[in-house]
């Protein structure tokens, strides 16, 4: 699943391609004004930091909700306190857009990360022309000189990239790059079974001074307490947001 997933992502981008060529987006990404800080957005604090999702779909969830407007739920994000905004721009299976990408970017004053399928370097370029400060970068779909690649090239314009493992394994690759935000998503990408254990086990290996990103099935308060006691500094969350209130909710958990 996480092959095709990766192959539909950038067949997409090779056809925007052709409409858009490669130093266009090179010329939109470098005339952008910087990219925010989001290592100091996400630093750990006292509390729990949330990275809230806009999240139509998924391929392991369905239809999760219907979005018209993502700027006014990132604009609701902002106002319950979520530390940066995450959106899904993957079209196929998660109905997610660059178009999105950009309306919550013109909407919020918190970091923006472009999470998708990351494969090569006009999709990082596009995300920066379309405003993202953060690029998501999953270890497991990705050989480590790509990896080493694209996590080099995010930096280079600005951006903060956040690597995502979902194993031991992978945990080692992500420190390996140098990697200063790392995410351990609960959920296998390639089967879509979820293991909400593995945080817990793979959390120190993880260095000191990195932050430290628990992603997918945070639906509830004791959730969040749970990842945070195993040593989260961060949630990521989609599911529990788009289909709640999501003020209401983001408050409940930041109460951790
Ligand atoms: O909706 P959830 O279970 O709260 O999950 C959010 C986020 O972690 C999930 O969307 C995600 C994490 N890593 C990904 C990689 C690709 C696509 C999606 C994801």
């Amino acid at each position: 699943m996480l092959e095709e997933l990766l192959a539909g992502s950038l067949d997409d981008a090779r056809a925007r391609m052709e409409r858009r060529p490669l130093r266009q987006v090179e010329a939109d990404a470098l005339a952008r004004p910087a990219a925010l800080d989001a290592l100091e957005a996400l630093a750990p604090a006292e509390r729990i930091r949330v990275i809230a999702e806009v999240k139509r779909a998924s391929p392991s969830r369905g239809e999760l909700a219907e979005i018209a407007e993502p700027q006014s739920l990132a604009a609701q994000y902002e106002a319950g306190g979520a530390s940066a905004v995450s959106v899904l721009t993957e079209e196929r299976r998660f109905k997610g857009s660059l178009d999105d990408l950009e309306a919550v970017r013109k909407a919020v004053s918190i970091p923006v990360l472009r999470k998708d399928f990351i494969g090569d370097e006009y999709q990082v370029l596009e995300a920066r022309a379309a405003g993202a400060d953060l690029v998501l970068l999953i270890v497991a779909a990705l050989p480590q000189d790509r990896l080493e690649r694209l996590y080099e090239l995010i930096r280079q314009l600005g951006m903060t990239p956040l690597v995502e493992a979902h194993s031991a394994d992978e945990v080692a690759r992500a420190v390996d790059l140098g990697s200063e935000l790392i995410g351990v998503n609960a959920r296998d990408l390639r089967t879509f079974e979820l293991d909400r254990e593995l945080f817990g086990r793979v959390a120190d290996q993880i260095p000191a001074g990195v932050i430290r990103v628990a992603e997918s099935a945070v639906l509830d308060v004791a959730d969040v307490q749970r990842y945070r006691e195993a040593g989260a500094d961060a949630v990521l969350v989609g599911e529990a947001l788009v289909t709640g209130d999501p003020i209401a909710t983001l408050g409940s958990f930041l109460s951790v």
